[in-house]
Protein backbone atom coordinates (compact mmCIF):
# COMPACT_ATOMS: atom_id res chain seq x y z
CA UNK A 1 0.00 0.00 0.00
CA UNK A 2 1.25 3.58 -0.81
CA UNK A 3 1.34 6.22 1.45
CA UNK A 4 -1.93 7.80 -0.47
CA UNK A 5 -3.55 4.62 -0.26
CA UNK A 6 -2.78 4.34 2.85
CA UNK A 7 -4.35 8.04 4.02
CA UNK A 8 -7.33 7.24 1.40
CA UNK A 9 -7.89 3.85 3.77
CA UNK A 10 -9.37 6.65 6.29
CA UNK A 11 -12.04 7.97 3.63
CA UNK A 12 -15.37 6.29 3.27
CA UNK A 13 -15.22 3.81 0.79
CA UNK A 14 -17.61 5.82 -1.49
CA UNK A 15 -15.24 8.37 -1.70
CA UNK A 16 -11.59 6.18 -1.65
CA UNK A 17 -11.81 4.90 -4.87
CA UNK A 18 -11.83 7.96 -6.99
CA UNK A 19 -9.61 10.31 -4.97
CA UNK A 20 -6.76 6.94 -4.99
CA UNK A 21 -7.14 7.02 -9.08
CA UNK A 22 -6.84 11.20 -8.70
CA UNK A 23 -3.98 11.02 -6.64
CA UNK A 24 -2.73 8.32 -8.84
CA UNK A 25 -2.89 10.12 -11.66
CA UNK A 26 -1.46 13.09 -10.71
CA UNK A 27 1.87 11.25 -9.23
CA UNK A 28 2.34 10.12 -12.73
CA UNK A 29 5.00 12.39 -13.68
CA UNK A 30 4.05 11.72 -17.48
CA UNK A 31 3.36 15.22 -19.13
CA UNK A 32 -0.52 15.54 -20.02
CA UNK A 33 -1.69 12.54 -17.98
CA UNK A 34 -0.19 14.75 -14.58
CA UNK A 35 -1.56 18.10 -15.88
CA UNK A 36 -4.93 16.42 -15.93
CA UNK A 37 -4.87 14.68 -12.47
CA UNK A 38 -3.94 17.88 -10.91
CA UNK A 39 -6.46 19.83 -12.14
CA UNK A 40 -8.61 16.85 -11.06
CA UNK A 41 -7.65 16.94 -7.89
CA UNK A 42 -7.94 21.08 -7.70
CA UNK A 43 -11.47 20.87 -9.33
CA UNK A 44 -12.33 18.20 -6.15
CA UNK A 45 -10.74 20.42 -3.68
CA UNK A 46 -13.01 23.29 -5.44
CA UNK A 47 -15.99 21.40 -4.79
CA UNK A 48 -15.31 19.87 -1.33
CA UNK A 49 -14.11 23.44 0.06
CA UNK A 50 -17.13 25.41 -1.43
CA UNK A 51 -19.44 22.58 -0.07
CA UNK A 52 -17.68 22.91 3.47
CA UNK A 53 -18.58 26.64 2.97
CA UNK A 54 -22.08 26.50 2.19
CA UNK A 55 -22.52 24.21 5.51
CA UNK A 56 -21.43 26.89 7.67
CA UNK A 57 -22.68 30.08 5.83
CA UNK A 58 -26.65 29.84 5.01
CA UNK A 59 -27.53 32.11 1.81
CA UNK A 60 -28.15 35.70 2.26
CA UNK A 61 -32.26 35.65 1.64
CA UNK A 62 -31.96 32.92 4.73
CA UNK A 63 -29.99 34.82 7.20
CA UNK A 64 -33.02 36.56 9.01
CA UNK A 65 -34.89 33.10 9.67
CA UNK A 66 -33.38 31.77 13.31
CA UNK A 67 -30.67 28.82 11.94
CA UNK A 68 -29.61 25.76 13.63
CA UNK A 69 -25.82 26.12 14.13
CA UNK A 70 -23.76 23.21 12.02
CA UNK A 71 -20.83 23.10 14.55
CA UNK A 72 -23.21 22.11 17.43
CA UNK A 73 -24.53 19.31 14.83
CA UNK A 74 -21.25 18.26 14.04
CA UNK A 75 -20.22 18.00 17.17
CA UNK A 76 -23.28 16.00 18.48
CA UNK A 77 -22.51 13.64 15.43
CA UNK A 78 -19.05 13.53 16.52
CA UNK A 79 -20.06 12.63 20.00
CA UNK A 80 -22.03 10.03 18.36
CA UNK A 81 -25.69 11.18 19.58
CA UNK A 82 -28.39 9.98 17.44
CA UNK A 83 -30.57 12.17 15.35
CA UNK A 84 -33.29 12.75 17.65
CA UNK A 85 -30.85 13.76 20.66
CA UNK A 86 -29.72 16.52 17.55
CA UNK A 87 -33.05 17.39 17.14
CA UNK A 88 -33.78 17.98 20.73
CA UNK A 89 -30.89 19.39 21.89
CA UNK A 90 -30.20 22.16 18.84
CA UNK A 91 -33.29 21.97 16.80
CA UNK A 92 -36.50 21.81 19.33
CA UNK A 93 -35.72 24.96 20.91
CA UNK A 94 -35.50 27.11 18.35
CA UNK A 95 -38.72 25.65 16.99
CA UNK A 96 -40.44 26.38 20.05
CA UNK A 97 -39.34 29.90 20.31
CA UNK A 98 -39.73 30.72 16.67
CA UNK A 99 -42.09 28.32 15.24
CA UNK A 100 -39.57 27.31 12.24
CA UNK A 101 -35.78 26.67 11.75
CA UNK A 102 -33.44 27.00 9.40
CA UNK A 103 -31.01 23.75 9.12
CA UNK A 104 -28.74 22.80 6.58
CA UNK A 105 -29.23 19.44 5.45
CA UNK A 106 -28.82 17.17 2.41
CA UNK A 107 -26.82 20.14 0.74
CA UNK A 108 -28.89 22.63 1.28
CA UNK A 109 -30.27 25.12 4.04
CA UNK A 110 -33.72 24.00 4.49
CA UNK A 111 -36.49 25.82 6.49
CA UNK A 112 -37.66 23.21 9.34
CA UNK A 113 -41.33 23.08 10.04
CA UNK A 114 -42.93 20.94 13.11
CA UNK A 115 -45.34 22.88 14.79
CA UNK A 116 -49.24 22.53 14.24
CA UNK A 117 -49.63 26.14 13.28
CA UNK A 118 -47.33 26.46 10.67
CA UNK A 119 -47.86 22.58 9.84
CA UNK A 120 -50.56 22.96 9.01
CA UNK A 121 -51.42 25.62 6.11
CA UNK A 122 -47.34 24.43 4.78
CA UNK A 123 -48.63 20.82 3.83
CA UNK A 124 -52.69 21.55 2.69
CA UNK A 125 -51.26 24.58 0.71
CA UNK A 126 -49.93 22.32 -1.74
CA UNK A 127 -49.60 25.14 -4.68
CA UNK A 128 -47.62 27.41 -2.73
CA UNK A 129 -45.53 24.46 -1.56
CA UNK A 130 -45.28 21.41 -4.40
CA UNK A 131 -42.98 18.99 -3.44
CA UNK A 132 -39.25 19.47 -4.60
CA UNK A 133 -38.86 17.27 -7.31
CA UNK A 134 -35.30 15.36 -6.72
CA UNK A 135 -33.84 12.48 -8.10
CA UNK A 136 -31.66 11.11 -5.57
CA UNK A 137 -29.42 9.05 -7.65
CA UNK A 138 -29.18 8.47 -11.32
CA UNK A 139 -28.31 4.61 -10.78
CA UNK A 140 -32.00 4.14 -9.43
CA UNK A 141 -33.18 3.70 -12.67
CA UNK A 142 -36.42 1.88 -11.62
CA UNK A 143 -38.53 5.26 -10.65
CA UNK A 144 -36.55 6.83 -13.43
CA UNK A 145 -40.41 7.70 -14.97
CA UNK A 146 -43.02 10.18 -13.22
CA UNK A 147 -44.66 8.55 -10.26
CA UNK A 148 -46.50 9.33 -7.25
CA UNK A 149 -44.02 10.31 -5.56
CA UNK A 150 -42.09 12.46 -7.25
CA UNK A 151 -44.24 14.52 -9.25
CA UNK A 152 -46.99 17.68 -8.43
CA UNK A 153 -49.79 19.00 -10.21
CA UNK A 154 -51.89 17.42 -12.72
CA UNK A 155 -49.42 14.40 -13.41
CA UNK A 156 -49.54 13.60 -9.81
CA UNK A 157 -53.16 14.26 -9.86
CA UNK A 158 -53.97 11.84 -12.68
CA UNK A 159 -51.85 8.85 -10.98
CA UNK A 160 -53.33 9.65 -7.39
CA UNK A 161 -56.57 9.39 -8.33
CA UNK A 162 -55.68 6.31 -10.64
CA UNK A 163 -53.96 4.26 -7.25
CA UNK A 164 -56.16 5.52 -4.49
CA UNK A 165 -59.01 2.80 -4.80
CA UNK A 166 -55.95 0.19 -4.83
CA UNK A 167 -55.25 1.82 -1.35
CA UNK A 168 -58.77 2.13 0.13
CA UNK A 169 -60.58 -1.34 0.09
CA UNK A 170 -60.22 -3.60 2.21
CA UNK A 171 -56.77 -4.98 3.27
CA UNK A 172 -55.18 -8.38 2.11
CA UNK A 173 -55.00 -9.39 5.87
CA UNK A 174 -55.20 -13.53 4.85
CA UNK A 175 -52.04 -12.72 2.91
CA UNK A 176 -50.08 -10.24 5.63
CA UNK A 177 -51.00 -13.85 8.08
CA UNK A 178 -49.55 -16.11 5.42
CA UNK A 179 -46.29 -14.23 5.27
CA UNK A 180 -46.43 -14.34 9.71
CA UNK A 181 -47.13 -18.05 9.43
CA UNK A 182 -43.87 -18.32 7.10
CA UNK A 183 -41.97 -16.01 9.66
CA UNK A 184 -42.86 -18.59 12.61
CA UNK A 185 -41.60 -21.32 10.66
CA UNK A 186 -38.20 -19.98 9.90
CA UNK A 187 -37.70 -18.57 13.39
CA UNK A 188 -38.52 -22.40 14.75
CA UNK A 189 -36.36 -24.24 11.98
CA UNK A 190 -33.51 -21.31 12.50
CA UNK A 191 -33.87 -22.61 16.26
CA UNK A 192 -31.63 -19.41 17.39
CA UNK A 193 -31.90 -17.83 21.12
CA UNK A 194 -32.13 -14.74 20.39
CA UNK A 195 -33.38 -14.17 16.31
CA UNK A 196 -32.70 -11.20 14.86
CA UNK A 197 -35.95 -9.43 14.79
CA UNK A 198 -34.93 -6.27 13.15
CA UNK A 199 -34.03 -8.27 9.96
CA UNK A 200 -37.21 -10.57 10.32
CA UNK A 201 -38.95 -7.58 10.54
CA UNK A 202 -37.55 -6.43 6.63
CA UNK A 203 -37.74 -9.35 5.10
CA UNK A 204 -41.47 -9.70 6.63
CA UNK A 205 -42.51 -6.12 5.15
CA UNK A 206 -40.79 -7.26 1.54
CA UNK A 207 -42.74 -10.41 1.32
CA UNK A 208 -45.95 -8.32 2.52
CA UNK A 209 -45.56 -5.99 -0.20
CA UNK A 210 -44.68 -7.85 -3.11
CA UNK A 211 -47.42 -10.26 -2.21
CA UNK A 212 -50.31 -8.23 -0.84
CA UNK A 213 -49.33 -5.84 -3.40
CA UNK A 214 -48.47 -7.92 -6.60
CA UNK A 215 -49.21 -11.77 -5.72
CA UNK A 216 -45.76 -11.95 -5.86
CA UNK A 217 -43.17 -13.56 -3.88
CA UNK A 218 -40.14 -12.65 -2.87
CA UNK A 219 -39.48 -15.47 -0.46
CA UNK A 220 -37.23 -13.20 1.50
CA UNK A 221 -38.93 -13.99 5.57
CA UNK A 222 -38.04 -18.44 3.96
CA UNK A 223 -34.42 -17.51 3.19
CA UNK A 224 -32.94 -13.86 3.36
CA UNK A 225 -30.99 -14.80 0.62
CA UNK A 226 -33.40 -15.16 -1.74
CA UNK A 227 -32.61 -14.44 -5.33
CA UNK A 228 -34.94 -12.02 -5.55
CA UNK A 229 -34.51 -10.25 -1.93
CA UNK A 230 -30.95 -10.42 -3.03
CA UNK A 231 -31.17 -8.37 -5.73
CA UNK A 232 -33.89 -5.97 -4.45
CA UNK A 233 -31.45 -5.48 -1.46
CA UNK A 234 -28.43 -4.72 -4.06
CA UNK A 235 -30.63 -2.22 -5.67
CA UNK A 236 -32.02 -0.36 -2.96
CA UNK A 237 -28.91 0.18 -1.20
CA UNK A 238 -28.04 2.96 -2.80
CA UNK A 239 -30.77 4.53 -0.92
CA UNK A 240 -28.55 4.59 2.13
CA UNK A 241 -25.44 6.12 0.21
CA UNK A 242 -23.73 8.30 2.91
CA UNK A 243 -21.77 10.62 0.12
CA UNK A 244 -25.05 10.89 -2.13
CA UNK A 245 -27.07 12.33 0.92
CA UNK A 246 -24.34 14.69 1.75
CA UNK A 247 -22.99 15.91 -1.94
CA UNK A 248 -26.05 15.17 -4.31
CA UNK A 249 -24.05 16.36 -7.44
CA UNK A 250 -22.02 13.33 -6.67
CA UNK A 251 -24.71 11.31 -8.34
CA UNK A 252 -23.39 13.24 -11.51
CA UNK A 253 -20.28 11.86 -12.22
CA UNK A 254 -20.53 8.39 -14.30
CA UNK A 255 -21.55 5.33 -11.80
CA UNK A 256 -19.11 3.34 -14.06
CA UNK A 257 -15.95 4.90 -11.83
CA UNK A 258 -17.03 3.30 -9.27
CA UNK A 259 -17.18 -0.63 -8.69
CA UNK A 260 -20.31 -0.39 -5.47
CA UNK A 261 -22.00 2.06 -8.03
CA UNK A 262 -22.31 0.13 -10.92
CA UNK A 263 -23.47 -3.21 -9.07
CA UNK A 264 -26.26 -1.08 -7.72
CA UNK A 265 -27.10 -0.20 -11.65
CA UNK A 266 -26.67 -3.88 -12.46
CA UNK A 267 -29.08 -4.89 -9.45
CA UNK A 268 -31.81 -1.98 -10.47
CA UNK A 269 -31.53 -3.53 -13.90
CA UNK A 270 -32.53 -7.21 -12.95
CA UNK A 271 -35.19 -5.72 -10.67
CA UNK A 272 -36.53 -3.35 -13.03
CA UNK A 273 -36.90 -6.78 -15.30
CA UNK A 274 -38.59 -8.34 -12.83
CA UNK A 275 -41.07 -5.47 -12.10
CA UNK A 276 -41.83 -5.93 -15.93
CA UNK A 277 -42.02 -9.46 -15.79
CA UNK A 278 -44.90 -9.61 -13.29
CA UNK A 279 -46.96 -6.70 -14.80
CA UNK A 280 -46.31 -8.09 -18.71
CA UNK A 281 -47.96 -11.58 -16.84
CA UNK A 282 -50.70 -9.85 -14.85
CA UNK A 283 -51.19 -7.64 -18.22
CA UNK A 284 -52.22 -10.47 -20.17
CA UNK A 285 -54.13 -12.33 -17.81
CA UNK A 286 -56.56 -9.07 -17.23
CA UNK A 287 -57.18 -8.95 -20.80
CA UNK A 288 -57.60 -12.46 -21.11
CA UNK A 289 -60.36 -11.89 -18.25
CA UNK A 290 -61.64 -8.97 -20.90
CA UNK A 291 -61.87 -10.83 -23.89
CA UNK A 292 -63.60 -13.81 -22.26
CA UNK A 293 -65.99 -10.94 -20.72
CA UNK A 294 -65.04 -12.31 -17.19
CA UNK A 295 -65.67 -9.59 -15.29
CA UNK A 296 -63.74 -9.30 -12.53
CA UNK A 297 -65.12 -7.95 -9.26
CA UNK A 298 -63.17 -4.69 -7.59
CA UNK A 299 -63.15 -6.26 -4.24
CA UNK A 300 -61.05 -9.58 -5.68
CA UNK A 301 -58.95 -7.06 -7.55
CA UNK A 302 -55.00 -7.11 -5.86
CA UNK A 303 -52.67 -3.71 -6.01
CA UNK A 304 -51.42 -4.51 -9.18
CA UNK A 305 -54.39 -5.50 -11.25
CA UNK A 306 -56.02 -2.13 -9.98
CA UNK A 307 -53.06 -0.52 -11.19
CA UNK A 308 -53.15 -2.61 -14.56
CA UNK A 309 -56.83 -1.36 -15.29
CA UNK A 310 -55.69 1.99 -14.60
CA UNK A 311 -52.64 1.55 -17.12
CA UNK A 312 -55.54 0.05 -19.79
CA UNK A 313 -57.56 3.20 -19.15
CA UNK A 314 -55.03 5.32 -21.37
CA UNK A 315 -57.81 6.13 -23.61
CA UNK A 316 -60.55 8.52 -22.62
CA UNK A 317 -59.96 8.41 -18.94
CA UNK A 318 -58.37 11.02 -16.95
CA UNK A 319 -57.27 8.67 -14.80
CA UNK A 320 -54.43 6.11 -16.48
CA UNK A 321 -51.11 5.34 -15.91
CA UNK A 322 -48.89 4.90 -18.78
CA UNK A 323 -46.62 1.96 -18.73
CA UNK A 324 -43.38 3.65 -17.74
CA UNK A 325 -45.69 5.14 -14.80
CA UNK A 326 -46.67 1.95 -13.71
CA UNK A 327 -43.30 0.44 -13.11
CA UNK A 328 -42.60 3.29 -11.64
CA UNK A 329 -45.13 3.61 -8.80
CA UNK A 330 -44.14 -0.27 -8.40
CA UNK A 331 -40.90 0.71 -7.75
CA UNK A 332 -42.04 3.25 -5.53
CA UNK A 333 -44.10 1.10 -3.37
CA UNK A 334 -41.16 -0.68 -2.67
CA UNK A 335 -38.93 1.93 -1.50
CA UNK A 336 -42.15 3.84 -0.05
CA UNK A 337 -43.47 1.30 2.07
CA UNK A 338 -40.71 -1.41 3.41
CA UNK A 339 -38.02 0.11 5.53
CA UNK A 340 -40.54 2.59 6.96
CA UNK A 341 -43.18 -0.60 7.82
CA UNK A 342 -40.18 -2.16 8.86
CA UNK A 343 -38.80 0.61 11.27
CA UNK A 344 -42.34 0.83 12.74
CA UNK A 345 -42.69 -2.89 13.32
CA UNK A 346 -39.01 -2.77 15.44
CA UNK A 347 -40.12 -0.23 16.97
CA UNK A 348 -43.03 -1.38 18.54
CA UNK A 349 -41.47 -4.42 19.58
CA UNK A 350 -38.59 -2.45 21.58
CA UNK A 351 -41.40 -0.51 23.41
CA UNK A 352 -43.20 -3.98 24.14
CA UNK A 353 -40.32 -5.63 25.57
CA UNK A 354 -39.12 -2.81 27.92
CA UNK A 355 -43.03 -2.17 28.93
CA UNK A 356 -44.08 -5.72 30.46
CA UNK A 357 -47.15 -4.08 31.35
CA UNK A 358 -48.15 -3.17 28.25
CA UNK A 359 -47.18 -6.38 26.71
CA UNK A 360 -49.13 -8.36 29.02
CA UNK A 361 -52.42 -5.91 28.60
CA UNK A 362 -52.18 -6.37 24.92
CA UNK A 363 -51.24 -9.98 24.57
CA UNK A 364 -55.03 -10.19 26.91
CA UNK A 365 -56.60 -7.85 24.69
CA UNK A 366 -55.51 -10.27 21.51
CA UNK A 367 -56.43 -13.65 23.16
CA UNK A 368 -59.63 -12.33 24.49
CA UNK A 369 -60.55 -11.92 20.73
CA UNK A 370 -58.58 -14.69 19.27
CA UNK A 371 -58.53 -17.34 21.63
CA UNK A 372 -55.70 -19.24 23.24
CA UNK A 373 -55.26 -22.43 21.32
CA UNK A 374 -51.76 -23.59 20.57
CA UNK A 375 -52.18 -23.65 17.17
CA UNK A 376 -51.06 -20.02 15.31
CA UNK A 377 -54.13 -18.02 13.79
CA UNK A 378 -54.70 -15.39 11.34
CA UNK A 379 -56.52 -12.79 12.78
CA UNK A 380 -60.01 -11.38 10.84
CA UNK A 381 -60.42 -7.72 9.86
CA UNK A 382 -63.23 -7.81 12.13
CA UNK A 383 -61.23 -9.24 14.91
CA UNK A 384 -58.78 -6.69 14.85
CA UNK A 385 -61.16 -3.91 14.38
CA UNK A 386 -62.26 -4.76 17.98
CA UNK A 387 -58.56 -4.53 19.22
CA UNK A 388 -58.55 -1.14 20.51
CA UNK A 389 -55.44 -1.67 22.37
CA UNK A 390 -53.35 -2.81 20.18
CA UNK A 391 -54.24 0.07 18.13
CA UNK A 392 -52.99 2.45 20.46
CA UNK A 393 -49.43 1.52 20.86
CA UNK A 394 -49.18 1.41 17.47
CA UNK A 395 -50.08 4.83 17.00
CA UNK A 396 -48.30 5.86 20.43
CA UNK A 397 -44.79 4.10 18.77
CA UNK A 398 -45.16 5.87 15.73
CA UNK A 399 -45.66 8.68 17.82
CA UNK A 400 -42.47 8.16 19.80
CA UNK A 401 -39.93 7.16 17.12
CA UNK A 402 -41.98 8.23 13.42
CA UNK A 403 -40.40 5.61 10.96
CA UNK A 404 -39.66 8.47 8.20
CA UNK A 405 -38.25 12.01 10.31
CA UNK A 406 -39.43 13.80 7.87
CA UNK A 407 -42.10 14.17 4.76
CA UNK A 408 -40.45 15.05 1.34
CA UNK A 409 -38.97 18.40 0.81
CA UNK A 410 -41.33 21.24 -0.71
CA UNK A 411 -40.12 23.92 -2.05
CA UNK A 412 -41.41 27.41 -2.10
CA UNK A 413 -43.33 28.30 -5.52
CA UNK A 414 -43.52 31.85 -4.92
CA UNK A 415 -42.51 34.42 -2.29
CA UNK A 416 -44.40 33.43 0.26
CA UNK A 417 -44.95 33.92 4.71
CA UNK A 418 -44.74 30.95 7.14
CA UNK A 419 -45.77 31.99 10.66
CA UNK A 420 -43.57 35.46 11.28
CA UNK A 421 -41.26 34.90 8.72
CA UNK A 422 -40.74 36.16 4.83
CA UNK A 423 -40.17 32.94 2.46
CA UNK A 424 -38.24 33.70 -0.86
CA UNK A 425 -39.62 31.57 -3.77
CA UNK A 426 -37.16 28.62 -4.28
CA UNK A 427 -36.71 28.00 -0.32
CA UNK A 428 -36.57 24.31 0.51
CA UNK A 429 -38.34 23.08 3.35
CA UNK A 430 -39.33 19.86 5.18
CA UNK A 431 -41.45 18.59 8.24
CA UNK A 432 -39.57 17.53 11.25
CA UNK A 433 -42.42 14.48 12.44
CA UNK A 434 -39.70 13.60 15.17
CA UNK A 435 -39.62 16.95 16.74
CA UNK A 436 -43.77 17.74 15.81
CA UNK A 437 -44.54 14.28 18.17
CA UNK A 438 -42.41 15.68 21.07
CA UNK A 439 -43.78 19.39 21.26
CA UNK A 440 -44.19 19.16 25.17
CA UNK A 441 -47.06 21.82 24.44
CA UNK A 442 -48.77 19.38 22.57
CA UNK A 443 -47.62 15.64 24.06
CA UNK A 444 -46.81 15.83 27.83
CA UNK A 445 -43.60 13.58 28.68
CA UNK A 446 -43.13 13.13 25.38
CA UNK A 447 -40.22 10.29 25.65
CA UNK A 448 -43.00 8.49 27.94
CA UNK A 449 -44.23 5.53 25.75
CA UNK A 450 -48.07 5.80 27.11
CA UNK A 451 -50.70 4.59 24.32
CA UNK A 452 -53.72 5.91 26.64
CA UNK A 453 -52.87 8.89 24.79
CA UNK A 454 -55.13 7.35 21.96
CA UNK A 455 -57.84 6.65 24.25
CA UNK A 456 -60.54 9.18 24.59
CA UNK A 457 -61.99 7.40 27.55
CA UNK A 458 -58.47 7.94 29.41
CA UNK A 459 -57.60 11.63 31.63
CA UNK A 460 -54.21 11.11 29.53
CA UNK A 461 -56.17 11.33 26.19
CA UNK A 462 -54.30 14.26 23.91
CA UNK A 463 -56.75 15.72 21.51
CA UNK A 464 -53.64 16.49 19.03
CA UNK A 465 -52.88 15.65 15.38
CA UNK A 466 -50.51 12.47 14.65
CA UNK A 467 -48.43 12.53 11.69
CA UNK A 468 -46.27 9.60 11.19
CA UNK A 469 -47.82 9.03 7.79
CA UNK A 470 -48.14 12.73 6.82
CA UNK A 471 -51.04 14.94 6.51
CA UNK A 472 -53.26 16.73 3.54
CA UNK A 473 -53.90 15.82 0.07
CA UNK A 474 -49.78 14.19 -0.15
CA UNK A 475 -50.69 12.12 3.05
CA UNK A 476 -48.84 8.43 2.43
CA UNK A 477 -50.92 6.36 0.14
CA UNK A 478 -49.51 3.64 1.85
CA UNK A 479 -51.09 4.36 5.39
CA UNK A 480 -54.12 1.79 5.42
CA UNK A 481 -51.85 -0.68 3.68
CA UNK A 482 -49.06 -0.26 6.56
CA UNK A 483 -51.38 -0.51 9.43
CA UNK A 484 -52.57 -3.47 8.40
CA UNK A 485 -49.74 -5.35 8.17
CA UNK A 486 -48.56 -3.72 11.50
CA UNK A 487 -52.06 -5.03 13.29
CA UNK A 488 -51.81 -8.47 11.96
CA UNK A 489 -48.05 -8.99 12.27
CA UNK A 490 -48.33 -7.55 16.31
CA UNK A 491 -51.66 -9.76 16.92
CA UNK A 492 -49.65 -13.01 15.45
CA UNK A 493 -46.26 -12.23 17.30
CA UNK A 494 -47.48 -11.43 20.67
CA UNK A 495 -49.75 -14.32 20.83
CA UNK A 496 -47.14 -17.08 20.32
CA UNK A 497 -44.60 -15.13 21.88
CA UNK A 498 -43.55 -13.69 25.06
CA UNK A 499 -40.17 -11.32 24.70
CA UNK A 500 -37.93 -9.16 25.83
CA UNK A 501 -34.60 -7.22 25.46
CA UNK A 502 -31.55 -9.39 24.43
CA UNK A 503 -29.08 -8.72 27.44
CA UNK A 504 -26.85 -8.19 24.07
CA UNK A 505 -28.85 -5.64 22.43
CA UNK A 506 -27.42 -2.52 21.44
CA UNK A 507 -30.66 -0.51 22.31
CA UNK A 508 -30.18 -1.76 26.77
CA UNK A 509 -29.79 1.38 26.96
CA UNK A 510 -32.25 2.87 25.62
CA UNK A 511 -34.09 3.00 21.70
CA UNK A 512 -31.00 3.77 19.47
CA UNK A 513 -33.10 5.91 17.08
CA UNK A 514 -33.02 3.73 13.36
CA UNK A 515 -35.29 6.80 11.76
CA UNK A 516 -34.60 7.06 8.08
C1 LIG B 1 -44.94 2.84 8.54
C2 LIG B 1 -45.02 2.92 7.22
C3 LIG B 1 -45.03 4.20 6.44
C4 LIG B 1 -44.75 5.48 6.85
C5 LIG B 1 -44.36 5.97 8.23
C6 LIG B 1 -44.91 6.33 5.70
C7 LIG B 1 -44.75 7.70 5.74
C8 LIG B 1 -44.95 8.52 4.65
C9 LIG B 1 -44.77 9.94 4.68
C10 LIG B 1 -44.36 10.77 5.89
C11 LIG B 1 -45.04 10.39 3.43
C12 LIG B 1 -44.84 11.80 2.93
C13 LIG B 1 -45.98 12.71 3.04
C14 LIG B 1 -45.54 14.07 2.53
O1 LIG B 1 -44.54 14.23 1.82
O2 LIG B 1 -46.22 15.02 2.91
C15 LIG B 1 -45.38 9.26 2.61
C16 LIG B 1 -45.73 9.34 1.28
C17 LIG B 1 -45.94 8.24 0.48
N1 LIG B 1 -45.94 6.92 0.87
FE1 LIG B 1 -45.70 6.24 2.76
N2 LIG B 1 -45.26 5.56 4.62
C18 LIG B 1 -45.35 4.26 5.03
C19 LIG B 1 -45.71 3.17 4.26
C20 LIG B 1 -46.01 3.20 2.92
C21 LIG B 1 -46.41 2.07 2.11
C22 LIG B 1 -46.64 0.65 2.65
C23 LIG B 1 -46.53 2.51 0.83
C24 LIG B 1 -46.93 1.76 -0.41
C25 LIG B 1 -47.15 0.49 -0.50
C26 LIG B 1 -46.25 3.94 0.84
C27 LIG B 1 -46.27 4.75 -0.27
C28 LIG B 1 -46.17 6.13 -0.23
C29 LIG B 1 -46.32 6.99 -1.40
C30 LIG B 1 -46.57 6.52 -2.83
C31 LIG B 1 -46.20 8.31 -0.95
C32 LIG B 1 -46.33 9.58 -1.78
C33 LIG B 1 -47.76 10.09 -1.69
C34 LIG B 1 -48.00 11.37 -2.50
O3 LIG B 1 -47.08 12.18 -2.61
O4 LIG B 1 -49.12 11.55 -2.96
N3 LIG B 1 -45.92 4.32 2.12
N4 LIG B 1 -45.33 8.13 3.38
Amino acid sequence: MNYVEEAASYLPPQIRDLSVSLFNYAQDRDGRKSILGYAATAALSYYVGRTVYNIFIPPRKLRHIPRASSSAMILSMMKGSSPSERAREIVMPIIEEHGICLKYQLGKWTVIIADYDELKPFLKNINTFPKKLMVFSTDFDIASHPNILGTNNEVWKRQRKAANPAFHRSMPIATFGGVMETMFKTIQTDNIQYPDLASFNRRFALDCIGLGGFSFDMGSVADSNSEYSAIYNEAFEIMKDPIQFLFPSFSKLPASWFAYRQRVVVAGGKFKQLLVGIVETRKQEVLKNLESGHDQKLLDMDLLTMLIHANLNQDGSSTYLTDGELISNLGVFYVAGHETTANALSSMLYYLAVNPKHQQRLREEVISVMGDTPEDVIPTDEQLRQMKFLDRCIKETMRINPPTSGNQLRTAAEDTTLGNFFIPKGTDLGMDIWITHHLEKYWKDSDYFNPSRFDQESPDYVDSTWMPFGYGERICIGMNFSLAEQRVFHAMFIRKYEYSLSPNSEHVNGMLNGTL
